[in-house]
């Protein structure tokens, strides 16, 4: 048994229906230390054997036996492991990587051996020391002459040690001086107890091996012996594995490099959509924290008024009083802690201090809706004192209105009595506190209210209440809608309410709202991104394609290739991302700066939440992207792509 062996090797090209039999029937045998040459003429199927033996190609009829194992039942997968591992393949137009250096090329070969880091960059200087290209390491392939490209091309593919070597014309592009050189190695690799197979036209490369094949009409004419063959090597392949995933972030990252600017480009693209995801997100929840913070610094939103038959002027006060039937059925109402006495009067009450009047249009007792927080100075009012608005405390002291408080005013208010005859109530209060501007009103307690009107026996009941709700503006408006249900007559409400909880929550809902449909309108820029990406990574595929073909050869696996596109993608998304967020941060920066002097807020505040989405949308969108060119990349043809031009 012979370490390789061809068994009837058939093959044929289709054109059509039409069949081009190239090989006919090749049975060959090859033994270890041989240095073999395959003459033919142009067009005979010598790279087509060629890619057989070194299993690039398992479409053929036959059987090609490798130490007694036949490669025919072979899966994909153990053909990538044995171009990886036996067989190291040098092509007459060297096909080395353009973007990577000539330590890098070798590398690339390395990186699929188990060896260490370490170990694996000794053993690529050493193959390029051997090839006489130590000082040319840092170089990229088009800095280097024909003669050496190719030396190059031999290191990688001495790099895992394999037992055959398949040299298609390798000296084809070479002169005379750098014929002899490579032939030189190439016996030295033989002389190693490898077998080295050779295609070529020259006779003086055919004459420096140790056996001559001739190929014609597609079988063997002629085997002929030129000198004895060297002795077998013991030495074993290096193990090897595909290209580890680390292995392709760092190719895809350095092709990047490679085309920075078109990348960069991409980048700069891409991280529009999602700075501008991020931006709309930020500026939402700075405006909605802003507008809440505006209400709820002036308001309670968990409380509510509500009043019977306001607003109807012909309502007789007896109509618009709350009962107990009324208050009772508001209690029962889910989340409503409790209801509040109130009243309120409109016009007819005046303020007399000294020799100041004011005149207040509308007057309440203080309730639960009003705030600590709306009050400026002073505090709430207790029984028998009074609250201001700012606006009525300087009608009483124009130059320091804050100090009346803790000072006594007569309190008159104009009604009817009983006998609906007018009359003027009057009480001596004090000054409790005043009320921010515009905000709240003029208030008493619902006692104190009660005590004036009783001075002229006049009996008064809550014409309004105040309801406190428990957990959160969110409880709002299912109470106010329940309130709503209770009809009157012709379907008409039976009650008003007043407080700003239900429109707080409203108004959230329509921000978000507003937000999500900007941030949308700020996705569909994604789209463009990815769509970008997309023609971008086929670009990057097409362009690749020949490197693609050298990977495969070398023996990397489809889910290599793969990856590789996909790692890519994944720095797009992540640069673009990155690129993103700092943008955004810097724009957030310049915003609130401007915001914080203006309206004393931070209108831009982007969580670190609105951060992680905008990463995660950016690397998945990119992800997505890749799909359909990671997956054409990997189905590309493995000749077909070496002969991409
Ligand atoms: N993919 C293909 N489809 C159809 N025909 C092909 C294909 N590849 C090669 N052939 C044909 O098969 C024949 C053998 O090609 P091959 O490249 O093996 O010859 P060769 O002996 O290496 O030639 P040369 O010495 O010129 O390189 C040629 O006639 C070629 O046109």
């Amino acid at each position: 048994m012979s370490y390789l062996e061809l068994h009837d090797i058939k093959k044929s090209y289709y054109l059509g229906s039409e069949e081009f039999p190239v090989l006919t029937g090749i049975n060959l045998s090859f033994e270890q230390g041989e240095f073999v040459s395959i003459l033919g003429e142009s067009g005979g199927g010598k790279t087509t054997l060629m890619n057989i033996i070194g299993g690039l190609d398992s479409n053929y009829t036959g059987d090609v036996v490798l130490n007694g194992k036949s490669l025919r039942h072979d899966t994909s997968k153990q053909l990538d492991s044995y171009r990886r591992q036996t067989i190291g393949f040098i092509f007459q137009n060297f096909n080395l990587i353009s973007h990577l250096t000539v330590f890098q090329n070798v590398m690339v070969s390395l990186e699929m051996t188990k060896l260490s880091r370490k170990k694996q960059e000794d053993r690529a200087r050493e193959l390029l020391e051997q090839v006489g290209l130590t000082d040319h390491m840092k170089k990229f392939p088009n800095q280097l002459s024909g003669g050496q490209k190719q030396r190059v091309a031999i290191a990688r593919a001495l790099a895992s040690d394999p037992e055959i070597i398949i040299a298609d014309e390798p000296t084809g592009a070479l002169d005379s001086k750098n014929t002899q050189e490579i032939l030189g190695l190439l016996d030295q690799i033989a002389s190693n107890g490898k077998l080295v197979i050779t295609v070529t036209h020259s006779q003086t490369v055919a004459d420096s091996g140790t056996r001559i094949v001739r190929l014609a009409d597609g079988k063997i004419s002629e085997d002929t012996k030129v000198k004895d063959a060297y002795a077998a090597s013991n030495a074993n392949e290096l193990p090897t594995h595909t290209l580890r995933f680390g292995a392709t972030l760092k190719m895809a990252l350095e092709n990047m490099r490679y085309n920075l600017k078109r990348n960069l480009l991409i980048v700069f693209g891409a991280a529009i959509g999602i700075f501008s995801v991020i931006v709309m997100l930020g500026l939402g929840n700075g405006v909605q924290g802003y507008i809440n913070h505006e209400i709820y610094s002036q308001v309670n939103p968990n409380a509510v008024q509500v009043a019977k038959n306001v607003g109807d002027s012909t309502t007789s006060l007896k109509k618009m009083t709350m009962s107990t039937k009324d208050k009772n059925r508001l209690k029962d109402i889910k989340n409503v802690k409790s209801v509040n006495d109130g009243y309120f009067v409109q016009g007819g009450t005046q303020l007399r201090r000294g020799k100041k009047t004011a005149s207040v249009s509308f007057m309440q007792t203080h309730n639960a809706t009003m705030l600590k927080k709306s009050i400026s100075k002073g505090q709430a009012p207790k029984n028998n004192e009074i609250l201001l608005t700012k606006e009525i405390a300087q009608k009483l002291n124009k130059k320091n209105p804050n100090s009346l408080i803790g000072k006594k005013l007569t309190f008159y208010q104009n009604t009817l009595n009983k006998q609906k005859r007018p009359v003027v109530l009057s009480k001596t209060l004090t000054i409790s506190g005043i009320a921010k501007a515009n905000t709240g009103s003029t208030s008493i307690t619902y006692d104190t209210m009660k005590s004036i009107f009783k001075s002229k026996k006049i009996n008064i009941d809550p014409n309004f209440v105040t309801i406190e709700i428990a957990g959160g503006v969110n409880n709002v408006k299912p109470v106010e809608n329940q309130i709503k249900t209770y009809k009157g007559a012709k379907n008409k409400a039976t009650y008003q309410i007043t407080g700003v909880g239900g429109f707080v929550n409203t108004l959230n809902t329509y921000i978000t709202l507003a937000v999500n449909v900007l941030a949308t309108i700020a996705g569909i820029s994604l789209l463009v991104s990815a769509i970008m990406i997309i023609v971008v990574l086929y670009i990057s595929v097409s362009e690749r394609t020949k490197e693609i073909g050298i990977l495969r050869a070398l023996g990397a696996s489809k889910g290599s290739i793969r990856y590789l596109f996909f790692s890519e993608a994944f720095f797009i998304g992540l640069f673009s991302s990155i690129l993103a967020i700092l943008l955004a941060m810097v724009l957030a920066g310049v915003a609130n700066h401007i915001a914080n002097g203006a309206i004393n807020y931070m209108i831009m505040q982007i969580t670190p939440g609105n951060i992680l989405f905008g990463f995660l949308v950016s690397v998945i969108i990119s992800l997505l992207a890749a799909l359909a060119p990671a997956g054409k990349a990997a189905r590309l043809d493995t000749i077909e792509s070496l002969s991409y031009e």
